[in-house]
Parts: structure tokens; C-alpha cells; sequence
């Protein structure tokens, strides 16, 4: 952490995971900018409590641009969260995350096991399983997984300390699209939620704090905007205002109208 630390811990809010607090709330992907200077610049402006890498997009990048990549991870000082993306099979993820511990020397892993090819849709049925061996293996595990709220109790059962649930298929940009099932999960679960993938917009992030997420990961929406360093930088702007609003307490929309103007005589509303 560099900012003042981060603002006193963002303002005594930090988000907890697993063992560790964390000042942003904002998780940002690696992939699909238009330059590793670009993607520098996006985190120096976003602040991101954790930078996504893939150990297979690592990997294929070849010794030198590998070496850059890695080289400009450690300048930026952020915490790598390494993901399994590109996992089909149990077996896979496992041997990914022992070799992602390695290259990047941490136990976190974003958890990704992907079911359908087409929808890049997470296996439901094998996440559980692939998250108990690494949580037994001494991973802190991150599944990204749908928005059912079984699967994501199946998880906690196994000892995930956190879920990210999707908000859209990644990549699409859709924002939440099925904001009863993610309020739902919201109500349901007491621990750190994430809505990681699918948001296309700052106001998408904005919505999900405001329901009281914990935090969102994104990275299309900022790597393939026109600009991506102010993308950044609104996506930062808007999931800091989706959590203070949060934690200042919405009115409940309700359909009568009333008059916001005092009458006159009693300036301040009070409950009797
Ligand atoms: C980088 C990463 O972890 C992605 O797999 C993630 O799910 C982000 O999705 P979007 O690209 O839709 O934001």
C-alpha cells in the first residue's frame, strides 16, 4: 500500500479477506489493454487492491515479454491474484494454482473452472470439489462462479472465506443481469461477496456496492475502453461511491409522493 496508507485504510472501511485488509474495493484483470504503459497507467490512476494474472497467458507470452510482464507486476506494487482461467477439469485448476503459487509466490487463487466454452460459464458442480483440495492444500481460494445461491453456500461449506459471483458472462459488459438473484445472495450470505465479470460500466459497479458487494474485479470494460486510464479511473471513482452510499443508508423507494419542502414551522423531520 503507497497512498497515505491508501487513505487510512480507505477511511476505516477496508475490505477483509481471508487474513488480510485490503483499502480499495476495486479488483482490475491484466489482459487486452493496448500496451503494458496504458495498463501501468490504469492502475497507477484505479488503485486496485489486487491485479488478476493468468499463469497460461503468462506462460504463452514468451521469455522476454513474460519477463516485462512480470517485471512490470513488481513495479507496481499491487498484490497479484493469479487465476486458473482457461481450467476445464479439476485436476487442471489444481496443478494450475501449484504452478501459479510458484511463479507468482502467493497462496491466493482466483478459482476459475470453466464449464461451458461458450458462455465461458463456471462448472457449478466441480467448483466445490476443486476448491476444497486447494483450500486443503493451503490456497485462499477465490471462486468465481454464478449467481445461484446454493452453489455459492456449497462453496462456504468447503471453506471459501469469500464467493465472486458472476454479474454477466465476462466480457459482455451486460452490468447485473439478474439483480434479484445477486440481492438475494447479498441477504443470504455474511461473508465478503464479489461480482466479478460481466460489468460494463461504472454505474454497474456503482449498483453492486450499493446493494452492499464488497468489492467488483473487472477488466474489459477499463482494457478495451477508448481511454482505459480514465475508465480506470471512473470505475474507481464510482465503486468508492456505490460503497459510501451503502454505508450511509438508502431510503426506501416508495410510490406516494411526499413534499420535500418543510412546512413551515418544523424544518427538521423527527420520528415521535
Ligand atoms: C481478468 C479476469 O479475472 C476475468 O476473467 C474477469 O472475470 C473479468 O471479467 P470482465 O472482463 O467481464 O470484466
Amino acid at each position: 500500500m503507497t497512498t497515505a496508507a491508501a487513505s487510512t485504510l480507505a477511511d476505516a472501511d477496508p475490505l477483509r479477506l481471508y487474513d488480510q485488509t485490503f483499502a480499495s474495493r476495486l479488483m482490475l484483470g491484466t489482459a487486452r489493454y493496448p500496451s503494458p504503459a496504458v495498463l501501468e497507467r490504469a492502475v497507477q490512476r484505479a488503485q486496485p487492491c489486487m491485479l488478476t494474472a493468468s499463469l497460461r497467458r503468462h506462460g504463452a507470452l514468451g521469455a522476454d515479454a513474460s519477463h516485462g510482464f512480470w517485471a512490470l507486476l513488481q513495479r507496481l506494487g499491487v498484490p497479484v491474484l493469479p487465476n486458473t482461467a482457461g481450467c476445464h477439469s479439476v485436476q487442471e485448476a489444481i496443478t494450475t494454482a501449484e504452478m501459479a503459487r510458484e511463479v507468482f509466490g502467493t497462496d491466493w487463487i482466483k478459482l476459475e473452472l470453466i464449464g461451458d466454452d461458450y458462455t465461458l460459464q463456471p462448472d457449478t458442480l466441480q467448483l466445490p470439489v476443486a476448491a476444497d483440495l486447494l483450500i486443503k492444500r493451503g490456497f485462499k481460494v477465490l471462486p468465481y462462479c454464478t449467481d445461484d445461491l446454493v452453489v455459492c453456500q456449497r462453496l462456504l461449506d468447503v471453506g471459501c472465506q469469500a464467493v465472486m459471483p458472476w454479474a454477466a458472462p465476462i466480457g459482455t459488459g451486460l452490468g447485473p443481469v439478474n439483480p434479484h438473484a445477486l440481492r438475494t445472495l447479498r441477504e443470504r450470505l455474511e461473508v465478503p461477496l464479489i461480482v466479478d465479470a460481466g460489468l460494463g460500466l461504472p454505474s454497474h459497479a456503482c449498483q453492486v456496492m450499493e446493494w452492499g458487494f464488497d468489492a467488483v474485479l473487472l477488466n474489459t470494460a477499463v482494457a478495451l475502453a477508448q481511454d482505459p486510464v480514465a475508465m480506470a479511473g471512473a470505475f474507481a471513482d464510482a465503486v468508492a461511491a456505490g460503497r459510501a452510499a451503502y454505508r450511509a443508508g438508502a431510503i426506501a423507494p416508495q410510490a406516494a409522493a411526499q413534499p420535500s419542502t418543510p412546512v413551515l414551522g418544523t424544518p427538521f423531520w423527527h420520528q415521535s
